[in-house]
């Protein structure tokens, strides 16, 4: 459970976030969308402090991250992950050592980390694909073995900063795919900023409308379901000339 109360957060002069309260409860799959400005990104990362408040409280998990020391913090954030629009993997490390770094950093226990790497490479589909580096795989792949380094420590709520905004429809559905099944199978909360309306509308249940730095209003949605994109060239047409009753040159 993600639980903010009365946060806000200025940059110099300007107030993004001006004292915004919001509870997210476990399990929900939660879109915070709005025009460009509207604090979201900020949102997001004040929920695990990325950005520190400057006044307000910050509840992850039952632990009041806005009271814990920086160590208590580092330890608190093991159970959040995050995701970004450009992947932000290490580009000289391999898929496999992408994954791993994570573990590494989390000093989580070594003889089984060769096995948690695979795991969730294998949980994101990428398993084959271990010894690649990022430069060598597409947008939906780099996106993909990024889930997997947030899922290897096991968290209880992911957080994701528009994670198709670089993505084609065919690889968005691929990975909206793979985050509600995170969310399926392991109960996981997530919670996905994003500027598109189909994002949020595919498989979010839960969605927060902002406008400059405050919340609007929060709705119960029902999850229309995933895209399913067809790439053949006769869908291409179709689209091009609506009922595809256009004549071919
Ligand atoms: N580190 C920062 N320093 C100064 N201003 C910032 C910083 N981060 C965000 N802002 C400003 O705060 C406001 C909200 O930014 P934020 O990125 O949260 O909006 P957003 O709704 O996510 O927008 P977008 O969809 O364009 O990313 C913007 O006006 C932005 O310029």
């Amino acid at each position: 459970m993600i639980k903010l109360h009365q946060v806000s957060k200025s940059f110099s002069q300007f107030h993004a976030i001006k004292s915004v309260s919001l509870t997210i409860n476990k399990g929900e799959i939660h879109g915070i969308i709005g025009a460009s400005g509207a604090g979201k990104s900020t949102l997001l990362r004040l929920m695990n402090l990325l950005e520190i408040p400057d006044e307000g409280e910050v509840e992850v998990n039952g632990q009041r991250l806005t009271n814990l020391n920086s160590k208590a913090l580092r330890q608190a954030r093991k159970s959040i992950g995050m995701i970004f629009q450009h992947f932000n993997l290490v580009a000289n490390k391999t898929v496999y050592e992408n994954v791993a770094v994570s573990l590494e950093l989390a000093k989580f226990p070594k003889r089984e980390r060769r096995n948690r790497v695979i795991e969730c490479l294998r949980f994101v589909g990428l398993d084959g694909l271990m010894e690649k580096y990022p430069a060598q795989l597409s947008g939906g792949q780099k996106q993909r073995v990024a889930i997997a380094r947030a899922l290897a420590n096991n968290p209880q709520v992911l957080l994701c900063d528009e994670p198709t905004s670089s993505l084609d429809p065919n690889t968005t559905g691929e990975v909206l795919g793979v985050l509600e099944n995170i969310n399926k199978s392991f109960g996981v909360t997530i919670v996905i900023v994003s500027h598109e309306m189909e994002v949020v509308k595919s498989i979010c249940n839960h969605a927060t409308v902002m406008a400059a730095g405050e919340i609007y209003e929060t709705v119960v949605i029902d999850p229309s379901g995933i895209q399913q994109i067809d790439n053949s060239p006769k869908y291409f047409i179709n689209q091009l000339t609506e009922a595809g009753d256009m004549s071919h040159a």
